[in-house]
């Protein structure tokens, strides 16, 4: 890198428009789209696609709600000529979808285009030539005047060819490639010069697309060359304003969102931004900017995985795990205080409401992504995403010091193993923790039951799977739970107070199961939880006092406290 970079590039000359109204506007309808996926996107490949994932591309395109669709460069090459041969002659162009086909101002390549557009029942026909002055004097060698002239004769060109195929219905598009980098004035005397030549009306528009070939400025300067043209242009109202952002300086779609702010009717780009370079607008980006904002862009997502593997399989090339609305990790968090945020926000959350969740600006149901994938658990996580994790996957309704005393272990088994742990991780790591699915439990009966409230008094046997064999035990409490920690006690040797009582059924019917979390002060030296899952409530909550006390024979009194909440 240059310590003086001043040296080497030049800044973007600002245009300097002081009216301009563009910053002000709102967007509250879809433009009109058109997709290059066929043409610059296939252009931009490595391997280009054949004429099978040409169609299959097509169709899916279709299917999203496309209505014009750049097919390709039919004079570059005989797949390109033969995929638009193939649409027309099998009929397969939908009649409200209109095909785009793509070619330079050169003679022998306007008239194959025109002969690969035979028997079309509409088409548009995008002429382009550089009108840059880099390009002017290193590729093509000619003046202003000489530019203008390539224009309009190969403009005039397509009057003649379009007039020979009567029964296509025709609608012409120019691009002054390289808009970008050129003078305004300059690009307006081109397009004026073809759209002189073209003839335009109200109701027989032609299409202008003032492409940012290379995006070298901030999007606010590209914006404004767009409105400086949009109230220059001579023949406006016959025109369609078409932009063409490409995204060299990765604000794409910044440029393509303030273009259209700025006077644009119809912006073109790619799937996920695929295309030259670093690629062309991404249009499933914008489209969905626009929804997030209330706006139909009338282009269906609704099923984003699905359109991203066609994609992937059709260009060869894989689509970031972080790409705005469809990388797989777009709809996760891992951050603990983002889980923690996230899960209230779902619980407070009522049917009907305005989308307004922290960290997620789209309901990921809305393209076909699920809450499963919204939380992940790794390091940097906490007990917000552990307790989604479990709730949402396993019916687990952990109480708020239980979430902090398992966040904990699950912090401990992540130091070590340092990788991502899934739901089912968490579920086995919970299972095991507190026994769970250990023995039988014990298997109880009430002998004897008197009194109510205060003076209740209840006698329970039962037997208690205990190191290695089954113990008869018997006592007496004010109900089940005190009458079986009194008989634990006394066969044990183990003090044991219930500090803190949750319970709640998972599931219903025949296959209920009550979950009991019982928070327990073991030998007045060990505050920690126990957890039961049982068809019977009771049964549930003997098996969490049996988890409880086990666990706290196997851990050091310190470790077993340290989930006290801070003051
Ligand atoms: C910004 C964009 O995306 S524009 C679209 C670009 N897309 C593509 O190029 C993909 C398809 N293109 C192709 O398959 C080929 O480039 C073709 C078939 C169009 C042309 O192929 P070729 O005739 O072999 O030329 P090539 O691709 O090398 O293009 C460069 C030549 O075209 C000339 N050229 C470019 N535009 C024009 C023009 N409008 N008028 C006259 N000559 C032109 C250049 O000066 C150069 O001429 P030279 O060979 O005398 O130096
Ligand atoms: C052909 C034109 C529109 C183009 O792709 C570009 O300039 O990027
Ligand atoms: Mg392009």
């Amino acid at each position: 890198m240059l310590k003086q970079p001043d040296l080497k590039y030049r800044a973007f000359a600002p245009v300097g428009l002081k009216d301009r109204t563009w910053p002000d506007a709102v967007l509250t309808k879809a433009p009109i789209w058109l997709s290059t996926d066929l043409r610059d996107g296939n252009q931009a490949l490595v391997e280009p696609m054949d004429i099978t994932r040409k169609m299959r591309m097509f169709e899916m395109l279709v299917e999203i709600g496309f209505k014009e669709i750049e097919i390709g460069f039919p004079s570059a090459s005989q797949i390109e000529f033969d995929f638009v041969r193939k649409l027309i002659e099998e009929d397969r162009i939908p009649d409200d979808v209109t095909i785009q086909v793509l070619t330079q101002a050169r003679d022998h390549l306007i008239e194959r285009t025109f002969e690969a557009l035979q028997g079309a029942p509409r088409a548009i026909v995008h002429l382009y030539n550089a009108v840059a002055p880099i390009m002017r004097r290193v590729v093509l060698g000619m003046d202003e005047a000489e530019i203008v002239e390539l224009a309009t004769t190969h403009a005039r060109m397509f009057n003649e060819l379009a007039a020979r195929q009567p029964n296509t219905q025709w609608t012409f598009q120019y691009s002054p490639e390289m808009f970008s980098g050129t003078d305004l004035g300059f690009s307006k005397r081109v397009v004026d010069a073809v759209t002189e030549v073209w003839a335009p009306t109200p109701e027989r528009k032609c299409i202008v697309n003032l492409p940012s070939t290379v995006e070298h400025s901030t999007p606010n300067i590209f914006a404004d060359m767009i409105e400086w043209m949009h109230r220059h242009l001579a023949r406006r109202d016959s025109i369609v304003l078409s932009v063409h952002p490409h995204n060299d300086r990765g604000t794409g779609t910044a440029a393509g969102e303030f273009a259209l702010m700025a006077g644009a009717d119809r912006i073109e780009g790619c799937l996920f931004g695929n295309g030259e370079r670093t690629g062309n607008l991404d249009l499933v980006n914008v489209a969905l900017n626009l929804y997030t904002q209330g706006v139909s862009p009338d282009l269906d997502f609704s099923n984003i995985d699905e359109i991203r593997a066609t994609v992937e399989h059709c260009n060869q090339l894989p689509v970031h795990p972080r790409h705005p609305y469809v990388g797989d990790l777009v709809y996760t968090s891992f951050s603990g205080s983002h889980q923690d945020a996230i899960r209230k926000a779902f619980a407070a959350r009522k049917d009907g409401d305005v989308w307004d969740m922290p960290y997620l600006p789209i309901d990921p149901k809305d393209v076909g992504r699920t809450y499963e994938a919204v939380i992940r658990v790794n390091s940097q996580s906490g007990k917000g995403g552990i307790a989604y994790l479990l709730e949402s996957e396993y019916g687990l309704e952990l109480p708020r010091r239980l979430q902090m005393e398992f966040s904990q272990i699950v912090q401990r088994v992540m130091d070590v193993a340092g990788k991502e742990l899934t739901a089912a991780d968490l579920w086995a790591l919970f299972e095991g923790e507190y026994r769970i699915r250990e023995a039988a439990g014990p298997q109880h009966r009430v002998l004897e039951e008197q009194g109510e409230g205060a003076d209740a008094s209840v006698v329970l046997r039962a037997d208690l799977p205990w190191e290695g064999e089954v113990r008869r035990i018997e006592g007496r409490g004010n109900g089940p739970i005190d009458a079986f920690i009194h008989a634990l006690a006394q066969a044990t040797g183990h003090s044991i107070r219930v500090i803190d009582y949750h319970q709640h059924a998972i599931g219903s019917g025949a296959d209920a199961q009550a979950v009991a979390y019982l928070e327990l002060r073991v030998d007045e030296s060990k505050t920690l939880f126990g957890v039961g899952m049982d068809a019977n409530i009771i049964s549930a909550s003997l098996k969490a006092i049996v988890s409880g006390l086990t666990r706290a024979r196997t851990q050091p009194a310190a470790s077993a406290q340290s989930v006290a909440e801070p003051a």
